[in-house]
C-alpha cells in the first residue's frame, strides 16, 4: 500500500529524516515510536505530502506520492493531527461533514452516500450522542473520537494518526486504541499511527517503526520491540520487563532505578 524508499527530509540544511526505508502492507497497522524530535510527525507529514521531500521518494499503490493530485490523496489517506479539535467553533455533524470535501465540487448536493459514511462514522466511533453538540462543548476522549469519525468519514484505505491518545486518561487511551484496532482488523484500513505507548506499540499483529534523530533504528513485527537494550539505546532509559498476569504478553517499565 506504502512504499517508502530512501526518504530524506531538510530544512534549512538540517536533516530531520535520513535515508527512511519501509514499506507498509494492505491492512497493516505501523506504530512510529521514538524520543521527542526524533521526526516521527515529520515523516507522517511526509506520507501526507505536506512537507518536501530532500531525496527517496514515497510510493502509494506503486504511483509516486508527487503524482497525486490533492483531491486523489484525500480519498486515499485520512489524517487525525495531534492538536485537539476542542478550539473548533463548528458543529460535531458540521466538522465531520466536511471531510467529505474530495467527493465534492462547489455546486454539489450532499447525497444519500455522503449521509450514510457520516451515520456509519459516527455509530462505529460511538460519537451519535455528540452530533448536534458544539465541538467547545466535548471532552478530551470525546473530542478524539469525533476527530477519527472524521477521518472515518472520508472513507479511505488508510488512516494516519498522530499521537491519537495524547491527553487523555487511562481509560480513554483504552477505548481509543480499541477504536483504532477495530478499524484496522474489522474494516481492514491501513493504519499509521505515531504513538509514546511502547507497550500498545510492541503487540502482536503490529510492525514498529523506531526513529532516532530522524534515522530508522529499528523495524519489525510488535511482538519482538520490547527489548532491553533497544528501548535503552532508543530512550536512553533503562526498563524492567514483566508478564502481564493474565496473557502473559511482555509490559516493559521505565525503570528509574
Ligand atoms: N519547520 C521546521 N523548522 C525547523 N525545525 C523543524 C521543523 N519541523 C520540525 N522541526 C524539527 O525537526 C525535529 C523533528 O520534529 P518532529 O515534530 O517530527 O518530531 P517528533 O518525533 O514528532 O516529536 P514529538 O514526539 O515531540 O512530537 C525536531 O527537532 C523539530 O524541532
Amino acid at each position: 500500500m506504502i512504499e517508502v524508499n530512501g526518504l530524506s527530509v531538510k530544512i534549512h540544511k538540517t536533516a530531520l529524516l535520513e535515508a527512511i526505508q519501509f514499506h507498509i502492507a494492505e491492512g497493516d497497522h505501523l506504530v512510529v515510536v521514538g524520543p521527542n524530535g526524533s521526526g516521527k510527525s515529520t515523516l507522517l507529514k511526509s506520507l501526507l505530502g505536506i512537507i518536501a521531500v530532500a531525496a527517496g521518494e514515497v510510493r502509494i499503490k506503486g504511483k509516486p506520492l508527487a503524482e497525486y493530485s490533492q483531491r486523489e490523496l484525500a480519498r486515499l489517506i485520512s489524517y487525525v493531527p495531534q492538536s485537539s479539535g476542542k478550539q473548533l467553533p463548528f458543529e460535531v455533524e458540521d466538522f465531520i461533514k466536511m471531510s467529505r470535501y474530495a467527493y465534492h465540487t462547489a455546486l454539489s448536493d450532499w447525497t444519500p452516500d455522503d449521509q450514510a459514511a457520516l451515520d456509519d462514522a459516527l455509530r462505529i466511533t460511538n460519537t451519535t450522542q455528540f452530533r448536534h453538540r458544539q465541538m467547545t462543548t466535548l471532552s478530551g476522549g470525546e473530542c478524539q473520537r469525533v476527530m477519527i469519525a472524521a477521518a472515518l468519514c472520508q472513507q479511505t484505505p488508510v488512516m494516519v494518526l498522530d499521537e491519537p491518545t495524547s491527553y487523555l486518561d487511562p481509560h480513554h487511551q483504552v477505548e481509543v486504541h480499541q477504536l483504532i484496532s477495530r478499524l484496522n482488523q474489522q474494516l481492514g484500513i491501513t493504519v499509521v499511527e505515531v504513538s509514546h505507548d511502547i507497550n500498545h506499540a510492541g503487540q502482536q499483529g503490529r510492525h514498529v517503526l523506531a526513529l532516532q534523530q530522524g534515522k530508522s533504528l529499528w523495524y519489525g513485527p510488535g511482538e519482538a520491540f520490547l527489548e532491553a537494550e533497544r528501548l535503552k539505546t532508543l530512550y536512553q532509559q533503562e526498563f524492567v520487563f514483566v508478564p502481564h498476569p493474565h496473557s502473559g504478553r511482555i509490559i516493559a517499565l521505565a525503570d528509574p532505578q
